[in-house]
């Protein structure tokens, strides 16, 4: 069984997990695949565009993003860069990991990597997630997920609205080493070689807004960085140290 119970410690931002404990409160319908109905995020969320479109002359929320997933193959530091940021831009934590049902962490544990097939249910689980705090409110969703192919990070946006995509990319040889240094993860380093042939990474203009950082940098750099991107493209990510309004794009 997959522990589904917090394994990290609570920050300032929402972690996620904390409230859903079970990959059935996501995804109680993966065996009609009725999870591919869709989610109407505009209607089941605040973030209408249509509505924010007619707020001529205030802040104009077009373009800025509600969700960030940091995206890239296994060990890249995923969860920990977007559960570091969600707390420093006050957003919530959802962890893609988390809505893997047992079969998908049983054949990645066993040294077998998923099919599309696997991934598409379990990327439909996690789109039902997103909506659910995107309903609960204003605040942004940093989602670590690999989401390695380019129609993954479609389906992403097409069921939750814009999407902003960090991928954290790098030399292989470092990614093995933390593999291998990780301790206690399902994940076994003998399937990085797989995650690469799948990994499809992000197109910066067409898949816009993306970025990347090398996985090379320390922590702290890639955080300082990802929260600096984060403050240009989504919408609510965090406020200055001084408690004021993050700043949004104003109409010309
Ligand atoms: N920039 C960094 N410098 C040094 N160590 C790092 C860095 N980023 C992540 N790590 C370490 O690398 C390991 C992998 O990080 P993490 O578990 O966050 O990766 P992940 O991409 O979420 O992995 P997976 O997809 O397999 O769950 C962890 O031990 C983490 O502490
Ligand atoms: O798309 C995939 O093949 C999976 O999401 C993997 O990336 C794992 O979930 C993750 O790496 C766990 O360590």
């Amino acid at each position: 069984m997959i522990a589904l119970t917090p394994t990290r410690a609570a920050t300032s931002a929402s972690v996620a997990f904390l409230k859903f404990r079970t990959i059935s409160d996501f995804q109680p319908h993966l065996d009609d695949e009725s999870y591919l109905t869709p989610l109407t995020y505009a209607s089941a969320t605040p973030y209408d565009s249509a509505n924010i479109e007619n707020h001529a002359g205030e802040e104009r929320m077009v373009g800025l993003c509600r969700n960030v997933v940091v995206m890239g193959v296994c060990g890249v530091g995923k969860s920990t860069v977007a559960s570091r940021l969600a707390a420093r831009c006050e957003g919530h934590f959802l962890e893609g990991d988390q809505f893997h049902p047992p079969e998908n962490v049983g054949a990645m544990a066993g040294g077998i990597p998923l099919t599309d097939k696997e991934r598409w249910a379990w990327l439909g689980a996690i789109c039902h997630g997103i909506a659910a705090l995107n309903a609960r409110d204003a605040a942004p969703v940093f989602l670590a997920c690999s989401a390695l192919k380019r129609s993954y990070r479609t389906l992403l946006r097409d069921r939750t609205g814009p999407l902003a995509i960090i991928h954290l990319d790098g030399d292989s040889a470092i990614i093995r080493q933390r593999l291998h240094a990780r301790p206690n993860h399902f994940m076994p380093p003998s399937l990085l070689d797989s995650q690469l042939r799948d990994l499809e990474p992000p197109d910066t203009h067409a898949e816009a807004p993306a970025c990347r950082l090398d996985v090379a940098r320390s922590l702290d750099e890639i955080i300082d960085e990802a929260e600096r991107f984060c403050r240009r493209h989504v919408a609510s990510a965090g406020r200055s140290p001084s408690g004021e309004k993050p700043s949004r794009q104003q109409i010309p």
